[in-house]
């Protein structure tokens, strides 16, 4: 069994179609979810975590049914960590009042266990120094650490992150990546980013989003190998590229379309390769 099983899942907001026939399986691992602005990621991640249900297809999490009684979405509840895009914090409340208060919801009645449990996301996250402090004079990337750490009350099979590394700084980001890797050997974790960098050093999994479709779903590595010899270095600016500009060398990173007479090629990053997908359809839409 999956933790997480989408059959011709569709969303729609009044006329706005969000997501239209998502078919998609997710095990154990971290998969990262890309996609330009409106492509569908916070509506897919928000029906993952049970906050709206989906308006058509099968919806199955933890092999249960969120549709189908109060009973079942509790089950669900229980396993599951979600970090919103935007998390609303009371500002008066410490950092560990904070989470101490999520864990409460979550049904930590032992205090004891739940102090303990706080204590070790507070962790996990590196906050452990600002337990004490009021979330309201936090920086945005400890509050966004904040956010992580309530999702990971409980140590939840199934993780799912919505813009995590947005206001973390590189430090910190790599601190995400490790705690996640080790998260994500017992556990379902479903990230979205617009950090292609993020995707390429902690997902072996990517799924890319357009226009609320599914554009991709694969190994990070076969989408990077789908932008091999379509990416060059030059010395001149190339008008024709699906995207180019000069880089701080003084060069020009070229990807897509016909190669300048001087352009060496490079290897492909995984930013290449989404460009060019993005490119490409951009192009597409335009015929
Ligand atoms: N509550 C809502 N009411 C109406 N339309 C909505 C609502 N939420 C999302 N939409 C629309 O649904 C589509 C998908 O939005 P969604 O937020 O899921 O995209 P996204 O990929 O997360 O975007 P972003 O990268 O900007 O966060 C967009 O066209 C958006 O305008």
């Amino acid at each position: 069994m999956n933790a997480i099983e989408l059959t011709g899942v569709g969303k729609s907001y009044g006329r706005t179609r969000a997501l239209e026939g998502i078919d998609l399986d997710f095990g154990c691992g971290v998969t990262g979810l890309l996609g330009p602005n409106g492509a569908g990621k916070t509506t897919l991640l928000r029906i993952v975590a049970t906050s709206i249900a989906a308006d058509r297809g099968t919806v199955r999490l933890l092999g249960r049914d969120p549709l189908r009684s109060h009973h079942e979405i509790t089950a669900i509840r229980r396993e599951l960590g979600y970090l919103p895009q935007e998390l609303g914090f009371p500002s008066d409340m410490t950092t560990f009042g904070f989470v101490e208060y999520v864990a409460v919801l979550k049904e930590w009645n032992d205090r004891r266990r739940r102090t303990r449990e706080v204590r070790r996301v507070l962790d996990l996250v590196g906050l452990a120094d600002l337990a004490g402090k009021k979330v309201g004079k936090l920086s945005g990337g400890q509050r966004r650490r904040v956010g992580l750490a309530q999702a990971l009350l409980g140590e939840p099979r199934l993780l799912v992150l919505d813009e995590p590394t947005t206001g973390l700084d590189p430090a910190q980001r790599a601190e995400l990546r490790r705690t996640l890797s080790v998260v994500a050997s017992e556990s379902a974790v479903l990230l979205s980013t617009h950090q292609t960098e993020d995707v390429a050093a902690l997902c072996e999994r990517v799924v890319v989003l357009v226009g609320g479709s599914v554009r991709f779903d694969g190994p990070v590595t076969e989408l990077v190998a789908s932008a091999a010899g379509q990416v060059w270095q030059a010395d001149h600016p190339a008008p024709d590229a699906v995207v180019s500009w000069r880089t701080g060398s003084g060069k020009h990173h070229v990807v897509g379309g016909p190669p300048p007479p001087d352009a060496l090629p490079v290897e492909p990053t995984l930013e290449d390769a989404y460009l060019l997908m993005l490119g490409a359809d951009a192009a597409r839409a335009l015929t």
